[in-house]
C-alpha cells in the first residue's frame, strides 16, 4: 500500500498497525512523504538479492523479534537502510548480549551472571547472592521475569526451567534485584538525542506498562539523559526505548534497551508538544538520506 503514485521513499515494516504504527503512519502522511507499508508476514529475500534501484529507508516495527532481526537482515541483503540495523535489533533482543555491551562500554548496569544450565544457575546464585531477578535471555513485557527470593525459591524455578522443551530455555540468566522505589523510567530516544523520559510507577514490582504501570513525565533528564542516550549507542540503536532503574542511593543503573520503542505510555505522559512519531520519522528519513 502506498500513501500516493510516487516512488516510496521509506517503509514502514510491521506485521500489527498497532496505535503506535498509526502515528507513525499519520506523521508520514501529513508530511506528505510517500512511503510503503511492508507486512513481515507476507515478507522473504534472496540471499543473492539483484540490486537495481534505490531502496526504500525502512522502519523496523515488527513486534515479533525473531521476524523483526530476520526481516531487517534481509532487507539490509537487498540493500535497504533499516533503523534500527539488524544488527543493533538482534543485540538488543538479547539481555545477556546487551548486558556485556553495556557493561563493555563501563555504563552502570545490575550485576548479572549467565549460567548454561539450570544446574550452573544455582551455583551462579550462590556467588550473585538473593534477592535476585531470573530473566528469559529473549522477551519482554515482563514475561516470565521472576524473583528469586532465596535458594529454595531458585531451586524450584530452575526445575521448571529445567523442564522446558527449547535448549535456548536452560541457559539462565540472573540478575541482582535492584532496591528500586516503585518505578522505573523509559527513555526515548532518537538519533543520539532524548525525545523525552517517563517514570513508570506500578504496585507490581515489574513496571511495565504492558502489566498495567502508570506513567509520569520525568522532567528533569539532566543525569539520566546522557545515560540513555550512551546505553542507546554501545548498542547501535538509533531510535531506542531505555529502561533504567535507581538504586536505593538513588543512581541510575542500564536495565536494557528495546530496539523496537513502543511509545503509547511516553506520548501519553509527554503530552501531544512532543510528537514522538514525528522524532522517529525525522530519524527514518535521515536515515534514508545516508
Ligand atoms: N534487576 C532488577 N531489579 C529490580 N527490578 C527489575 C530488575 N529487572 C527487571 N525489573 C523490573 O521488571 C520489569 C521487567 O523487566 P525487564 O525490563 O528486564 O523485562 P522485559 O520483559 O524485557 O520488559 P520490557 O518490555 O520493558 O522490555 C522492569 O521494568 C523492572 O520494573
Amino acid at each position: 500500500m502506498t500513501a500516493g503514485a510516487v516512488a516510496p521513499r521509506v517503509a514502514v515494516l510491521a506485521s500489527r498497525v498497532r496505535a503506535d504504527e498509526k502515528r507513525i503512519l499519520a506523521a508520514l502522511e501529513r508530511r506528505g512523504v510517500p512511503y510503503v507499508q511492508l507486512d513481515a508476514r507476507t515478507l522473504h529475500g534472496f540471499a543473492h538479492p539483484a540490486a537495481d534501484g534505490p531502496r526504500p529507508a525502512v522502519l523496523n516495527r515488527e513486534i515479533s523479534h525473531t521476524r523483526a532481526v530476520y526481516g531487517a537482515e534481509l532487507l539490509e541483503a537487498a540493500g535497504h537502510r533499516v533503523v534500527n540495523s539488524a544488527a543493533a535489533t538482534a543485540l538488543c533482543g538479547d539481555k545477556w548480549r546487551t548486558s556485556t555491551t553495556l557493561a563493555a562500554a563501563g555504563l552502570p548496569t545490575p550485576r548479572t551472571v549467565l549460567a548454561l544450565t539450570p544446574g550452573a544457575a544455582l551455583d551462579a546464585l550462590e556467588e550473585l547472592g538473593t534477592p535476585a531477578v531470573i530473566k528469559p535471555l529473549v522477551g519482554s513485557w515482563g514475561r516470565l521475569v521472576a524473583r528469586v527470593p532465596d535458594r529454595e525459591t531458585a531451586e524450584a524455578l530452575l526445575e521448571y526451567v529445567a523442564a522446558l522443551p527449547s535448549p535456548q530455555s536452560h541457559v539462565v540468566y540472573l540478575q541482582e534485584l535492584v532496591d528500586k522505589p516503585g518505578r522505573d523510567i523509559r527513555v526515548g530516544v532518537a538519533g543520539g538525542e532524548v525525545i523525552g523520559a517517563v517514570y513508570r510507577h506500578s504496585a507490581d514490582w515489574r513496571t511495565n506498562v504492558a502489566r498495567g504501570a502508570w506513567v509520569e513525565r520525568c522532567v528533569d533528564t539532566g543525569v539520566i539523559g546522557p545515560l540513555a542516550v550512551a546505553a542507546a549507542a554501545a548498542v547501535g540503536a538509533r531510535i531506542a526505548g531505555v529502561d533504567l532503574i535507581e538504586d536505593a542511593d538513588g543512581r541510575p543503573q542500564v536495565l536494557e534497551v528495546n530496539a523496537g520503542l513502543e511509545f503509547s505510555g511516553l506520548q501519553e505522559a509527554l503530552g501531544e508538544d512532543v510528537p514522538v512519531a514525528d522524532r522517529l520519522v525525522d530519524e527514518l528519513l535521515a536515515e534514508g538520506a545516508r
